[in-house]
């Protein structure tokens, strides 16, 4: 675990478990500030002053919550279901999302089977004439489980903990979800139909386990129920929505249908008078899918340890907005990690007509599992130098995306002679006419190495061949290559008070046969744009950029 140097703070902004709370306020290195109940207003104001925020289903958090994220790094959803987090906002503004998917699996499964088995019984209306002092068994004779056949739609975690279950109970499971490719599953004990209409009219009863979105929103509704057999009963415990709830009571009204078990709603809570909360025919709980004092203590803690791992940089679990992204990354990994960033940063100035196309060759198969990271580490410093807006890790893809940046990540298993290497090309539009440029660099392209020592070197940028450690401040200087050019370049910053504490110089042919050199030089003290620019108009002086890049610690 890292040291307590730093303190994070992360707000419980939904009723979370003590023993997550409880665990958060042991850590050395967090405090916790328990706001359970807060209004999305009263959340707008202060999610910014901290680096961490927890939620269940009970607070939204939207993009307007976010507009001024402050210190926010990551959002815990201590569940599953994320649908109260505005995602594309959170990815934009650079946050994580987190969830706990599979903590709370076994107890929304029991939950959905409890209503499941509570509405064949009839166990709410029993329960209530019993209640009002009736005694009315000839109403309320139920119906057996065995031998019907159970439709569970979205075969996930839940779905799949379901049919385990309704395959104890000796029921016929058949399973809809399009992101199943196979004609059985469960050892042949499902079957997978491909059609969710195929699927409602074979069933007795269904179940639904799927996210909410345009794609299930109301995916149950009047004209579907109308194909269904009359005895059919409806089970909803993933979200409000996915069965079109003004549908439903029309066709419990009507008779299409026959029950209906629901833990969710469109809104939550429902209104007053929202039919289902008092309907004969429909057993209603209030979002209690998960709440068991197992499930509930394992989310909470599991919320509280990934946030708080991710703020660490130990490793990211149940990513929801950053596939691919990680952190715990090998020391050889955080060192390309390192590698690339500088490499990204001494490029960049050369960068001047707009970038199109950013490839990284990898090679090495300890970088393989990296590539995603280190890919996001090349594009957050090629684009966080030349946006306004704040680029990292996670939203950088998006924003690449948004303005059509095209990235490639191609890995190579087979190290090099020289072991493993890392190249970035970045390719401007082709049509971008440019005459400050040389051809021969209208790709910009640096090759990078990690020896055994962890420590970076740039081993070749753009047919310039080199042995360089990138650190400090440093002066890119591209000049034909002629006699003088060292000294005078020397004579300009020695007036300018600027020692050169180092200097490489790499020679290459051009296309046309001229020779062209780059020169390096590390300098104690990084210019002022003045002694640049004047360097800049000295005769045979191609290019000149300053480049300040971190120091390097261990030498
Ligand atoms: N009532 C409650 O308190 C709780 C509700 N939930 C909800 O349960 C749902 C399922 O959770 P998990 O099983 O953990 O998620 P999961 O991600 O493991 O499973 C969801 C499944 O739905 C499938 N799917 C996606 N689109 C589909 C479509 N159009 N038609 C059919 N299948 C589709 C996916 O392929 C996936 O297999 C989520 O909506 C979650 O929010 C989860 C926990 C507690
Ligand atoms: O985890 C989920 O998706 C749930 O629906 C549970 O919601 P809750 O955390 O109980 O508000």
């Amino acid at each position: 675990m890292s040291t307590a140097t730093k303190t994070f703070s992360i707000l419980a902004a939904d009723k979370l478990a003590k023993e997550g709370l409880d665990w958060i306020e042991s850590q050395p290195d967090a405090t916790l500030a328990d706001h359970a109940g807060i209004d999305e207003k009263q959340l707008a104001e202060i999610i910014g002053q901290h680096d961490a925020v927890i939620v269940r289903s009970g607070v939204n958090i939207t993009a307007e919550v976010l507009r001024n994220p402050g210190s926010l790094k990551v959002i815990a959803r201590a569940g599953v279901g994320v649908d109260n987090i505005d995602l594309a906002a959170a990815t934009e503004k650079g946050i994580l999302v987190v969830n706990t998917a599979e903590a709370s699996t076994l107890t929304t499964a029991e939950h959905a089977f409890a209503l499941l088995l509570a509405t064949a019984r009839q166990i709410g209306p029993a329960c209530k004439t019993l209640a009002a002092g009736g005694w009315d068994r000839s109403k309320f004779k139920g119906r057996q489980l065995a031998g019907k056949t159970l439709g569970v739609v979205g075969f996930g975690r839940i779905g799949q903990a379901v049919a385990e279950r309704a395959l104890a109970f000796e029921m016929d499971v058949l399973a809809f979800d399009p992101f199943l490719n196979a004609e059985t599953a469960m050892d042949g004990r499902v079957k997978v139909i491909r059609d969710f209409k195929d699927l409602v009219p074979k069933v007795d009863m269904i179940t639904f386990h799927v996210p909410l979105n345009d794609h299930t929103r109301g995916m149950l509704n009047l004209e579907v129920m109308k194909t269904a057999r009359p005895h059919l009963i409806v089970i909803n415990a993933a979200r409000g929505g996915v069965v079109d709830e003004n549908d439903l009571v029309t066709a419990l009204d009507e008779g299409i249908i026959a029950a209906a078990g629901f833990d969710v709603f469109t809104t939550e809570p429902p209104a007053a008078d929202h039919p289902l909360r008092d309907h004969p025919k429909a057993l209603v709980t209030p979002h209690l899918g998960a709440s068991t004092v197992e499930a509930q203590q394992a989310v909470s803690i599991d919320a509280a340890k990934s946030a708080l791992a991710y703020l660490r940089g130990e490793g990211i679990k149940g990513a929801v907005n950053a596939g691919g992204i990680r952190v715990d990354l090998s020391p050889i990994q955080a060192a390309y990690a390192d590698l690339i960033d500088r490499m990204a940063s001494l490029i960049g100035p050369m960068i001047t007509r707009g970038i199109c196309n950013v490839t990284l060759e990898l090679r090495g198969s300890e970088l393989t599992s990296a590539a995603s990271t280190l890919e996001r580490t090349a594009l957050t410093r090629l684009l966080g130098d030349r946006l306004d807006s704040p680029v990292n890790l996670i939203n950088v893809s998006a924003l690449a995306r948004d303005r059509s940046i095209t990235c490639k990540t191609v890995t190579s298993e087979v190290d090099t002679p020289g072991g493993t290497q890392a190249t970035l090309v970045v390719e401007g539009p082709r049509d971008a006419v440019d005459t400050a440029t040389h051809p021969d660099d209208l790709t910009r392209r640096i090759v990078g190495r990690v020896y055994d020592d962890l420590r970076p070197r740039v081993v070749e940028i753009n047919g310039y061949h080199m042995d360089m450690i990138p650190r400090g401040d440093m002066i890119l200087l591209q000049n034909e290559d002629r006699p003088g050019m060292i000294g005078m370049v020397g004579s300009v910053m020695g007036e300018a008070g600027i020692n050169i504490a180092d200097m490489t110089i790499s020679r290459r042919a051009s296309s046309e046969g001229n020779v062209t050199a780059l020169m390096l030089l590390k300098v104690d003290a990084a210019p002022e744009p003045k002694v640049l620019e004047q360097v800049s108009t000295c005769a045979g002086i191609l290019k000149a950029a300053a480049v300040k890049l971190p120091s390097i610690t261990a030498g």
